[in-house]
């Protein structure tokens, strides 16, 4: 008998994730694939920030969500031959037996051509994170970001400086800093947990900002909304300093209405599925703006599929730098 592994969400979060959250374990592998069916083995899983407060959606039990690269190793299904690679929503599974349906291209799709990249990058710049970037930067908003050496903002600051925007980002760490200003070309980066960030501010804006790019909410991004020029924009994408709270709806942060109100600021959430219809666009567009060197890109790999909790943790502490990916 041949078996696969899967990550069960045994309990429900409550606070920063522990072990204790997740349950390990097998189960058989199908023989023979049915008609239309496809048989697919993970090679990459991603590990993301909305995974901590999406599942409260969920019960306890069920199969934890996620996306992953993976191979095709049985399939009677002609769109899928054995051997080819997708990007499926599989969640934390090391295989997974699928009937794509037509039209149905958020639970399965085939890895687009990445010349050359790796296809991990299909879980990063060149999948949902690099999309969110894309869609969320130049569709709504412009111009520095917090979370800003992660997987998404990474990619944010450097098509804000292909579009000549001047680049401030904020992070956790003084590496992470410096490799936003050296490797990726920011023109200030700021450590949030150490730099005093209105004053980060005055010196790297000091004719205020006129849009921000908003991972994590709170009290860094209330006080640089507090920072804004009349009628700057604001993207609201994430708010992951609160996604480990207990109680996220008590999160206290500085009030910023009055401030929007006299700086005439707009500010728009996303999910970035709203370019559902244009999503091979984000993804042609930030592999054009690889391979001619304007985007660089680093991931942070975890060898192991035991170590996907250990990866989810550590993303979440942030040590990752780029994307953080576990590598099966
Ligand atoms: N709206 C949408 O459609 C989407 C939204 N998102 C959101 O974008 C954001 C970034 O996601 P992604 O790039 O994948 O993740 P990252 O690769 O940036 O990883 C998460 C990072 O968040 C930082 N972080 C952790 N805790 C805090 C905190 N309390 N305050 C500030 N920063 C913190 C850490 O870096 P550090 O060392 O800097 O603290 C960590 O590395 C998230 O909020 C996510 O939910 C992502 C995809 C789609
Ligand atoms: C307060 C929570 C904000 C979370 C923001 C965020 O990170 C959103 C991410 C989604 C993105 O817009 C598109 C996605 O693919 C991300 C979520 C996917 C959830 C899928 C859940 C279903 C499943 O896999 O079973």
């Amino acid at each position: 008998m041949v078996s696969g592994k899967k990550f069960i969400y045994a309990k429900a979060f409550s606070g920063f994730p522990t072990l204790d959250n997740f349950r390990l374990e097998e189960f058989e592998l199908p023989d023979s694939v049915k008609d239309g069916e496809v048989l697919c083995q993970a090679e990459y899983l991603s590990v993301d920030p909305y995974m901590r407060p999406y599942m409260s959606r969920y019960p306890e039990g069920v199969l934890m969500i996620g996306q992953q690269v993976a191979r095709v190793l049985k399939s009677a299904n002609p769109k899928y031959p054995e051997g080819s690679l997708v990007c499926g929503k599989f969640g934390w599974a090391t295989h997974t037996l699928v009937k794509p349906e037509d039209g149905d291209w958020d639970t399965i799709f085939p890895l687009p051509e990445l010349k050359g990249q790796p296809s991990s990058y299909g879980l990063g710049v060149l999948g949902m994170p690099g999309n969110t970037a894309y869609f969320g930067l130049l569709e709504l908003g412009n111009r520095g970001s917090d979370g800003a050496a992660g997987a998404v903002g990474s990619v944010v600051g450097q098509i804000a400086k292909i579009k000549g925007c001047k680049v401030i980002g904020f992070a956790g760490t003084q590496e992470k800093c410096d490799y936003l200003v050296k490797e990726l070309g920011f023109d200030f980066a700021f450590n949030y947990k150490t730099d005093d960030i209105k004053e980060s501010l005055k010196k790297a804006a000091p004719k205020g900002v006129d849009c921000y790019f908003d991972n994590v909410g709170g009290e860094i991004s209330s006080t640089i909304i507090g920072h804004m020029n009349l009628y700057g924009r604001i993207a609201v994408c994430g708010s992951i300093s609160a996604y480990n709270s207990k109680n996220m709806a008590k999160e206290m942060a500085p009030i910023i209405q009055p401030h929007m109100i006299f700086q005439q600021l707009k500010m728009e959430g996303f999910v970035v599925t709203r370019w559902a219809d244009r999503w091979f666009e984000g993804i042609k567009q930030n592999l054009q703006w690889i391979e001619e060197g304007k985007i660089k890109y680093t991931e942070t790999v975890t060898d192991g599929f035991e170590n996907m909790p250990q990866a989810f943790f550590d993303m979440l502490n942030g040590k990752n730098t780029g994307k953080a990916i576990v590598k099966v």
